[in-house]
């Protein structure tokens, strides 16, 4: 079987070309939005329309390639939709559906969202009960601390979980057809109900934000008083804090969405924390080494790495004179190598860190021959 360029096989090519196409509307087509888009963007059977209020995005979207067409009118891209898709933040996500329910929608049309939270915009769409289509939340567990329709990628979904959260009422038809289409996206799709998604998700992404961001806010803090709490931040701290740049609308309104839980999990985590004071408090070395060794051992039960929620990257920093067009040159010998860099960063001064470059990497693999290349070209690495 061969196949082509864009990753799909000649017998997929076949099976579609005898199948009327499907339109898939995509309502704000950013990170999530503009990704979902990219996974079906070019694939035969299928036409992409985006949606945005804003004209300018709308051109936007087909500028960068994003979607076959781009309309700011709702009722133009829903009619005849095939699979409606809402990538707008969750405050706005009940009333792009009340707005999609008003309007004569395809028979047998499925609605889903990307949503971070399930539980409301899942219970609004089973009151509404949508006459000939069907809603089933969904909610992609993978992204970035990017945003908007430039971050978008066609592979940021590979590996990660895609989860489903149809309820008792949902067609078995209806959650298969939605499947089959999120085949594209090479994620590993899975059906649970709305409400342990928010507690899981809640403990696991929502709680997590909340602490980076806390974190960063402390030290910013300390570091008015001595910038050297910001230059020496440049390792594990920056690590395990860059969940906190998320955008800051699309996290108002996670947070503010799961509330009840995250209230539950900030009692929790207040009672860890406190455990901590009291261990020192006691100068309690035992009692602290024990919660270390606890914590390994889940630790090191976790899955295997694979794309998903706080995603970490696989950073290096790599040496290099000031001259013209040193940065290009790293930038396609990688490219040329098949090495996937996910972003580049130039360091403005060189006393924080090892090198004047940060290249960032999705995978440890890239990382590794990164690593091994980049010296090959006359440049130390570090990492
Ligand atoms: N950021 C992440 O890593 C992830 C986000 N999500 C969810 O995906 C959804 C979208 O988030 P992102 O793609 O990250 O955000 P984004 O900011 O990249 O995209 C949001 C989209 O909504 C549109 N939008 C924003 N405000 C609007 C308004 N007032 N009226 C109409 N359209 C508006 C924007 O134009 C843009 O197209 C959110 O519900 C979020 O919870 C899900 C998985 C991961
Ligand atoms: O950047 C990261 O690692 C994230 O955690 C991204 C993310 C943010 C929100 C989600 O609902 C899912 C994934």
């Amino acid at each position: 079987m061969g196949t082509d360029i864009s990753g799909f096989s000649r017998s997929d090519i076949s099976t579609v070309q005898s199948q009327p196409v499907k339109k898939i509307a995509i309502f704000g087509a950013g990170l999530i939005g503009g990704s979902l888009a990219l996974c079906w963007k070019g694939k035969p059977g299928y036409r992409i329309v985006g949606h945005s209020v804003n004209p300018k995005s709308a051109e936007k979207y087909v500028a960068l390639g994003i979607v076959d067409e781009a309309t700011t009118s709702l009722e133009e891209a829903a009619l005849d939709a095939d699979f409606l898709f809402v990538c707008v933040p969750v405050s706005l996500l009940n009333d792009y559906i009340d707005r999609l329910a008003s309007l004569p929608l395809k028979p047998g049309c499925i609605i889903t969202d990307v949503g971070s939270t399930k539980a409301s915009v899942v219970a609004h769409a089973e009151r509404l009960r949508l006459q000939g289509a069907t809603f089933i939340g969904g909610h992609p567990m993978a992204g970035s601390e990017r945003s908007g329709a430039e971050a978008a990628k066609a592979d940021l979904f590979e590996n990660a979980y895609y989860v489903l959260t149809p309820t008792a009422s949902t067609s078995p038809e209806a959650i298969e057809s939605l499947r089959e289409l999120l085949q594209w996206t090479r994620a590993k799709v899975v059906a649970i109900d709305a409400d342990s998604h928010d507690a899981i998700v809640g403990a696991i992404s929502h709680l997590p934000h909340i602490i980076a961001v806390a974190l960063v806010n402390q030290v910013a803090s300390y570091n008015e008083a001595n910038d050297l709490y910001r230059r020496l931040a440049a390792g594990g701290f920056r690590d395990i804090t860059r969940i906190a740049s998320g955008d800051p609308i699309v996290w108002r309104d996670i947070l503010t969405n799961n509330r009840g839980v995250l209230l539950g999990l900030l009692d929790d985590w207040q009672r860890e924390i406190d455990g901590f004071r009291r261990l020192l408090e006691a100068e309690d070395g035992e009692g602290i080494a024990e919660r270390f060794r606890a914590a390994g051992e889940f630790r090191s039960q976790l899955p295997e790495r694979r794309k998903g929620m706080i995603t970490s990257l696989h950073e290096c920093y790599v040496n290099v004179p000031d001259q013209p067009g040193v940065i290009g040159r790293i930038a396609t010998e990688l490219g040329q190598a098949c090495i996937n860099l996910s972003n580049l960063h130039i360091i403005e001064s060189r006393e924080d860190v090892p090198g004047v470059l940060r290249l960032s990497f999705r995978e440890a693999a890239d990382l590794e021959r990164a690593v091994a290349l980049i010296p090959s070209l006359g440049y130390e690495v570090y990492f």
